[in-house]
C-alpha cells in the first residue's frame, strides 16, 4: 500500500466553487443583518474609495440583472452618499432581478441616483464591474458584450466585484467576453476560476472579503491554493552530520538522440534542489557519456539506472522519445517499487499502450504524472480545448483513472490527488512558457522525492518551488521575456535555500483585504 496521504490543508487558502458558495449563502443569508448584499456593497465601496485614493473623480458602475448587480447598486449608493459623482449603467426591467437586488436598485433611485442604458463617454477615475458574478450561466453576448468591450478599452482602474464579468468562477474560462480588471474584490471566499486558465489575466490584484462568514463551518472547501504552509515541516536545515547517502538518489531516464538536453535539465534540477546523487539514464548514452557543464551527474545507460536498487525515486520521460526501446523502458519503469514520476513522452506512451495503464493502476508505490494540457488530452482521449474548458475536472479525472497524483501544468497549475482533493498553484509566470521548463519541474520533484519528501508533497512542493523560482527571476529583471529553463534551476536552488532559511516570501499577488 502507498503511504497514507496526510496533508494538512487547514492553513491553506480555501477555494470554493459556485455550488458550495450557494450552500454558504443559503445558510447565512436568511439571518444576516445587515443583509449580505449590503455588506458586499459596502465592502466594494470601501475598496473603490481606496483605489481612487480620496480623489472625488467620476465613477462608472455597471450593474447586471442579478445579485452581482445588486452589490453594484449598494456600492453606487454608498459612494454617491459619500460625495462621489457616480454613473450607473443598467438595462434590465425592474421585476427580473432577485429580491435583494430589486431593493438595492430602489435604494439607489431613492437617493436620486440615475441609471443609463448604455456606457457613456470615458474620463472616469474608476469603473466598477458588477454585471455578473458566480451566476453566469452562458456566454455574454449582445449589449453587455459591447459594454465589456468599451470598458476594456478604457484607460483607468477597473474594480471587478466578486468575479470579473464573463469569467467562469469555477473554471477560469472566458464565456464569450470578460472584463479585464485591475483589481477584483471577491466576496465570502476565493473562487478557483480566479487563479487558473484565463483568471489571472482578467482579475488583476485579488482581495478577499469574507463578509464575516465562516465558510468551513457550513461546508468543506472545494479545493485549496498551494501554499508553503503545506510543506513547511519539511523545510528543515540539513543535519551537520549528514552525507550524500542521507539526501537520497534520484534516477532519471530519457535523453534519446537529439533530446539529451531535456534529461540533463531534469538531472541538474534534481541535483541543485539537493538530491545526494543523481543518475541520468540516457538513451543516447554513447553520444554523451558525461555532462560537461554538470560533471556531478552520473550518466548511465537507462537499463543500468532502472536495474539499480538504490532508487528513492524514478522519473522517466524528459527527451525519452517514443521508440520501441523507450516503450521497453517504460514497461520496466512501471514495475519499479520506488515512487515513479512520468513526464513528456512517458505520458504519450502511456496514452497509447493499455498494458502500461493497467500496470500503473496496480502499482503499490505512488505515481506522479506531470502532463501539460496536450498530454492530458492524449491520456483522456480528448482534445486540448476540452481539457482546458475545466482544468480541475480534467486533472481529477486523470488522478482517478490512473490512480496517480497529477499536475495539469499551465497558468494556474492544478494538482489533483487520487482521493479527489485538488489544489491550484499560483506561483509562476508566462516567462515559463518556454522549452525545457517542464523538464526542470520533473527534476525538482525527483530531487525532493530523493530527499525523502512524501510523494504528494514533493509534487505540490516541486510545482510551487518551480513557479517561485521563475517569479524570483522576473523580480530580478531576468524575465518574463527570454527566461530560460537553465536559469530557473539556479533560481530554484536559491529559492529553496531561502525557504529553508525562512527568508522567502509568500506569493505577493493576493491580499486578504
Ligand atoms: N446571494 C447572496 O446572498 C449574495 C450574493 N452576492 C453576489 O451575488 C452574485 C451572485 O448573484 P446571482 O446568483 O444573482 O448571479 P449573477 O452573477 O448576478 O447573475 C445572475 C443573473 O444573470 C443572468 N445571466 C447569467 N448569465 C447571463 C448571460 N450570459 N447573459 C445574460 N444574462 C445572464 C441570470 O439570468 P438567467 O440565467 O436566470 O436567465 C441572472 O439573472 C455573487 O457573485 C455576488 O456578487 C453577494 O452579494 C453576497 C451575498
Ligand atoms: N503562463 C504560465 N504561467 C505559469 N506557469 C507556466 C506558464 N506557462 C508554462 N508554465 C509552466 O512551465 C512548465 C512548462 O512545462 P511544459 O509545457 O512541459 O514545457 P516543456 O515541454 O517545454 O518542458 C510547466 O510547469 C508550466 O506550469
Ligand atoms: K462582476
Amino acid at each position: 500500500m502507498s503511504a497514507p496521504r496526510t496533508l494538512n490543508t487547514a492553513p491553506l487558502t480555501a477555494l470554493y466553487n459556485a455550488d458550495a458558495l450557494r450552500r454558504i449563502e443559503r445558510h447565512y443569508a436568511p439571518d444576516s443583518t445587515p443583509r449580505l448584499m449590503e455588506r458586499a456593497g459596502a465592502t466594494g465601496a470601501a475598496k473603490a474609495m481606496q483605489l481612487v485614493g480620496g480623489r472625488h473623480g467620476r465613477i462608472l458602475v455597471l450593474c447586471g440583472p442579478g445579485n452581482n448587480g445588486g452589490d453594484g447598486f449598494v456600492l453606487a449608493r454608498q459612494l454617491k452618499q459619500t460625495g462621489f459623482d457616480v454613473t450607473v449603467v443598467h438595462d434590465c426591467d425592474e421585476h427580473r432581478g432577485a429580491e435583494d437586488a430589486v431593493m438595492a436598485w430602489a435604494s439607489w433611485r431613492a437617493v436620486g441616483g440615475l441609471t443609463l442604458p448604455r456606457v457613456p463617454d470615458t474620463g472616469y477615475a474608476l469603473v466598477v464591474d458588477a454585471l455578473y458574478g458566480i451566476g453566469l450561466t452562458r456566454p455574454i453576448e449582445g449589449v453587455h458584450a459591447t459594454w465589456i468591450d468599451a470598458v476594456n478599452e478604457m484607460d483607468c482602474p477597473v474594480l471587478a466585484i466578486d468575479v470579473p464579468s464573463g469569467l467562469n468562477a469555477d473554471t477560469g474560462a472566458v464565456m464569450g467576453r470578460a472584463i479585464r480588471a485591475s483589481h477584483t474584490a471577491t466576496m465570502i471566499a476565493m473562487k478557483p476560476g480566479l487563479f487558473t486558465l484565463d483568471g489571472p489575466d482578467h482579475c488583476g490584484e485579488v482581495s478577499l472579503h469574507d463578509l464575516g462568514l465562516d465558510c468551513a463551518a457550513v461546508t468543506p472547501p472545494s479545493g485549496w491554493q498551494v501554499g508553503r504552509e503545506l510543506f513547511a515541516h519539511l523545510l528543515r536545515p540539513r543535519a551537520r552530520n549528514s552525507h550524500k547517502g542521507t539526501h537520497g538518489n534520484a534516477m532519471l531516464v530519457g535523453g534519446a538522440r537529439g533530446m539529451a538536453g531535456a534529461a540533463l535539465l531534469a538531472g541538474r534540477a534534481a541535483l541543485k534542489v539537493g538530491a545526494g546523487r543523481v543518475f541520468v539514464g540516457m538513451l543516447d548514452h554513447a553520444a554523451l557519456p558525461l555532462d560537461p557543464e554538470q560533471p556531478e551527474l552520473m550518466i548511465r545507460t537507462p537499463a543500468e539506472v532502472l536495474a539499480g536498487d538504490l532508487a528513492t525515486c524514478v522519473a522517466i520521460g524528459p527527451g525519452l522519445g517514443q521508440s520501441p526501446a523507450a516503450l521497453d523502458l517504460m514497461r520496466d519503469a512501471v514495475r519499479t517499487p520506488a515512487t515513479l514520476v512520468l513526464d513528456a513522452d512517458a505520458l504519450n506512451l502511456l496514452a497509447q499502450h493499455g498494458d502500461l495503464e493497467q500496470a500503473l493502476t496496480r502499482r503499490e508505490a505512488a505515481t506522479l504524472l506531470t502532463p501539460h494540457p496536450m498530454e492530458a488530452a492524449r491520456l483522456l482521449r480528448s482534445s486540448t480545448a476540452k481539457i482546458q474548458q475545466d482544468r480541475i475536472v480534467s486533472a481529477r479525472e486523470l488522478a482517478r483513472r490512473f490512480r496517480a497524483s497529477v499536475v495539469l501544468k499551465g497558468c494556474g497549475s492544478v494538482i489533483a490527488l487520487p482521493d479527489g482533493r485538488w489544489f491550484i498553484n499560483t506561483t509562476g509566470n508566462p516567462g515559463m512558457a518556454s522549452a525545457g521548463m517542464g523538464d526542470v519541474l520533473t527534476g525538482l520533484i525527483a530531487g525532493l522525492l530523493a530527499q525523502g519528501w512524501p510523494a504528494d508533497l514533493a509534487l505540490l512542493g516541486g510545482v510551487h518551488l518551480h513557479g517561485l523560482a521563475g517569479d524570483r527571476l522576473v523580480a530580478q529583471g531576468k524575465g518574463p521575456n527570454g527566461l530560460t529553463a537553465g536559469e530557473v534551476i539556479e533560481s530554484a536552488r536559491a529559492a529553496f535555500n531561502a525557504l529553508i532559511a525562512g527568508a522567502d516570501s509568500r506569493d505577493p499577488r493576493h491580499s486578504t483585504r
